[in-house]
């Protein structure tokens, strides 16, 4: 299906019965040739399988090939695909309000990942998977870190590999990535989300919103609690 931080994954289909009337899922393995190690696909594995959120992709389990050489990871199939994909598709006929629902999922899932002590690093439309129509999802977690108890953000020690137009300006400047530079990228999503409609239907509260999150010092930024207050107004106004 594609490649992603550091794996590719495959559409496959988990069939115990041999009866081909197993699940589609989404197999992801490590691609060696890229810089990341075994250690960092075996923390995706460790932090996707502790992850249970209507609004993340579910983790199955993972295969070994033959001799254990290597490890797969198992995944939900998402039909859908990207969210970049579906917007490309679907632009004419996704609404305001569906883009607004999308935005109230995603903050629901960086909600939850945070309340997990996760940053996920990556936080992008090409990163959210769409389950349907109405249901969007959280994935690829190959970059995401847990805080340490005592810190309030997790410093890498070299520049990662994603484009740098997601990145908050400490991620930049000083490899810092916290709940809120995860909101400064939520703010980027939002905005790969609006510049699908056209900008007349817009409302002015989602440019005000992206603002917010796109503060210079992270302090100033809104919490994704306090983003879903915000969205959920947005909804309301857009009902009127
Ligand atoms: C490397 C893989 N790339 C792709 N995956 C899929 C996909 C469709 N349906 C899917 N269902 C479950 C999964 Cl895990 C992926 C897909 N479609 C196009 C891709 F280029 C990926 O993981 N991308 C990150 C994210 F999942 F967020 F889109």
């Amino acid at each position: 299906m594609g490649k992603g931080n550091f794996g590719s994954v495959e559409l496959c289909r988990y069939d115990p019965w041999g009866d081909n009337t197993g699940d589609l899922v989404a197999v992801k393995e490590l691609q060696s040739n890229k810089q990341a190690t075994m250690a960092d696909f075996m923390r995706e594995i460790q932090t996707i399988s502790s992850l249970h959120c209507d609004y993340i992709v579910k983790y199955k389990g993972i295969c070994y090939s033959a001799g254990r050489l290597s490890t797969k990871l198992v995944m939900e199939y998402l039909p859908y695909g990207s969210l970049i994909g579906y917007m490309e598709k679907h632009r004419q006929n996704v609404c305001t309000r569906r883009l607004l629902l999308f935005a109230s999922q995603i903050c629901k899932g960086m909600e939850y990942l945070q309340s997990m002590r996760y940053v996920h690093r990556d936080l992008a439309a090409r990163n959210i998977l769409v389950a349907s129509d109405t249901l969007v999802k959280i994935a690829d977690f190959g970059l995401t870190k847990i805080i340490p108890v005592e810190k309030e953000y997790y410093r890498v020690t070299q520049p990662g590999e994603s484009p740098i137009f997601w990145y908050a300006p400490e991620s930049i400047s000083e490899f810092k990535f916290s709940h809120k530079s995860d909101v400064w990228s939520f703010g980027v999503v939002l905005h790969e989300l609006f510049s699908y409609c056209d900008i007349s239907r817009n409302p002015k509260r989602v440019h005000s919103i992206m603002m917010q999150c796109w503060e210079f010092n992270s302090e100033d930024r809104p919490s994704f609690s306090s983003l879903q207050d915000l969205i959920e107004n947005c909804l309301l106004d857009e009902r009127e």
